[in-house]
């Protein structure tokens, strides 16, 4: 097996490493051990690989034992029984769910979402200029990404955060917090009679709850396609030919919260980075603006068409993933046969986390990896190598709303840049304060903690009236969804 830590796990140079994030307990592995470094985690054997280059061997090039995903006994089984993609093992009823996923996340079809991505981000620019605090503005981005998915999952927007769908999805998205749940570190108490498994009732009851509701929104698309008004959505591909797909109602209703779970904190997340990435490299930001102020100018919005002339920003964002990725550790995949990578055995059954936290600090791939630099993607903006996607995944697990994700991205991010200086607020003394770069919520999607800054208006009025105008138009635009 790869080297790694005596099975006992042990306290790493002396202090124990057990209360740090998982990618930092790996990472102090990998600078001991080397970049592929094994270890158990009870009886599980967990292989961490530290470059894109092992990843992309193991995971793309041999993704038909690579994509399975280890056992998640709460949330994959008993809060889902077996439903939920993201965990799903490899095998038919994962290839039937990707495929929906597929269908309604292809680059085609996400082409298909752009003009409501511009539409909603118009309106999300309109609400940043009326807010006045962060927190204001994280319930906007929040609403703008909630609307997305909606709007990619079952062809219908959200016009507040107290929408009863929101209420609902965020509901069952607190109920899998992993650790709530003895049975996840105990499994043997499954082994007990059914009667005495006490702990099952909860998560079953929740099951039921989310099923009734997932087939509740998945229904109200059936009606508005029998009635000639569905918006093409991954929910009408799906049920258009839901025999195809081989999956039954509740398994196809379930697909369809997939985006809403996988969807909404990832960009958030991302989005945090971004405005953090502002606050400490003010230099960058003005660069990324006259990119935009010479290709857009100051009589209207960028718009997609002028992805390929702002390269700058295309860079932007792809260092914004890079610099702090938000799901560091990947979600980790588990291999289902034996193999051997570079003379080292892998055992069938090890858990596999590419550490996509640890590559992208790599110093040879990205020379003075700590420093916010979107110039080290200027050449590579263009490619979908893994080096400008590692961050989304690998092999045939990879990211399916990376499409989607890319574009929300790119029409929110060039056009708050467009919009607004992004700038610390002051303290007492009139001293800007600058959140610190490494505070970050633990768990496998990561988050900065919240922080403070505020968003200050160029131009002037200008700028104002065509946020203004534009909003306008957007708001109107909107009628046509449903809601
Ligand atoms: C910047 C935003 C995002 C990031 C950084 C991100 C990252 C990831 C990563 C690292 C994985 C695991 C891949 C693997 O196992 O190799 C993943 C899986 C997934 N993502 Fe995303 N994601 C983002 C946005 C989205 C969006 C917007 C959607 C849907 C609209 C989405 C849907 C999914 C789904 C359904 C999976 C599970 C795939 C599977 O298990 O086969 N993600 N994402």
């Amino acid at each position: 097996m790869p080297p790694g830590p005596p099975r006992q796990f042990k306290p790493v140079r002396g202090r124990s490493s057990a209360s740090l994030p998982l990618w930092k307990r790996f990472a102090l592995l990998q600078k001991e051990y080397g970049s592929v470094v094994s270890l158990f985690q009870g009886n599980t054997p967990v292989i961490v690989l530290g470059t894109i280059k092992a990843a992309t061997d193991l995971l793309e090039k041999k993704g038909g034992i690579y994509s399975s995903r280890p056992r998640s006994i709460m949330v994959g089984e008993l809060l889902s029984d077996g439903m939920r993609g993201v965990m799903m093992p490899y095998g038919t009823r994962w290839r039937n769910w990707r495929s929906v996923m597929h269908a309604g996340m292809s680059v085609e079809a996400s082409n298909a979402y752009k003009s409501f991505q511009s539409m909603e981000s118009k309106i999300l620019i309109h609400d940043l200029l009326l807010a006045s605090n962060s927190r204001q503005y994280s319930a906007f981005l929040r609403r703008f990404a909630i609307s997305v998915v909606l709007r990619v999952s079952y062809g219908r927007r959200i016009q507040s955060l107290n929408d009863p769908i929101v209420v609902a999805n965020t509901k069952i998205e607190e109920c899998k917090t992993p650790g709530k749940y003895i049975v996840e570190s105990w499994p043997i108490l499954l082994k007990l009679p059914r009667f005495l498994q006490w702990f099952r009732r909860e998560p079953e009851e929740q099951l039921a709850h989310d099923t009734e509701l997932y087939l509740s929104f998945a229904n109200e698309v059936r009606r508005q396609m029998s009635l000639g008004i569905a918006l093409p959505s991954t929910g009408t591909r799906a049920l258009e030919k839901q025999e195809d797909f081989g999956l039954n109602d509740v398994e196809t209703a379930f697909a369809l919260s997939s985006p809403f779970s996988a969807g909404v904190g990832t960009t958030l997340s991302t989005l945090d980075v971004f405005f953090l990435a502002m606050l400490h490299y003010p230099d960058t930001m003005k660069k990324a603006q006259s990119e935009i102020d010479i290709v857009v100018g100051r009589s209207r919005l960028p718009e997609f068409d002028d992805v390929e002339s702002l390269p700058y920003i295309r860079a932007l964002i792809l260092e914004t993933m890079r610099w702090r990725p938000i799901v560091p550790v990947c979600v980790p995949h588990s291999v289902i046969s034996d193999d051997t990578y570079e003379g080292m055995h892998i055992p069938r059954g090890s858990s596999v986390y590419p550490n996509i936290s640890y590559m992208s600090k790599n110093e040879e791939m990205f020379p003075s990896a700590d420093d916010f630099k979107p110039e080290r993607y200027l050449k590579s903006a263009n490619l979908p190598t893994p080096h400008t996607t590692f961050f989304f995944g690998f092999g045939r697990r990879i990211c399916p709303g990376i499409h989607i994700a890319n574009n929300s991205l790119y029409i929110v991010i060039s056009r708050i840049l467009w919009a607004f200086n992004i700038v610390p607020n002051l303290d007492e003394h009139g001293k800007a304060v600058i959140p610190s770069k490494d505070d970050f919520t633990t768990g496998l999607s990561i988050r900065p903690k919240p922080f403070t800054y505020h968003l200050e208006t160029r131009n002037g009025k200008d700028t104002v009236t065509l946020i203004e105008e534009e909003w306008k138009t957007a708001e109107q635009e909107a009628t046509a969804y449903p809601q």
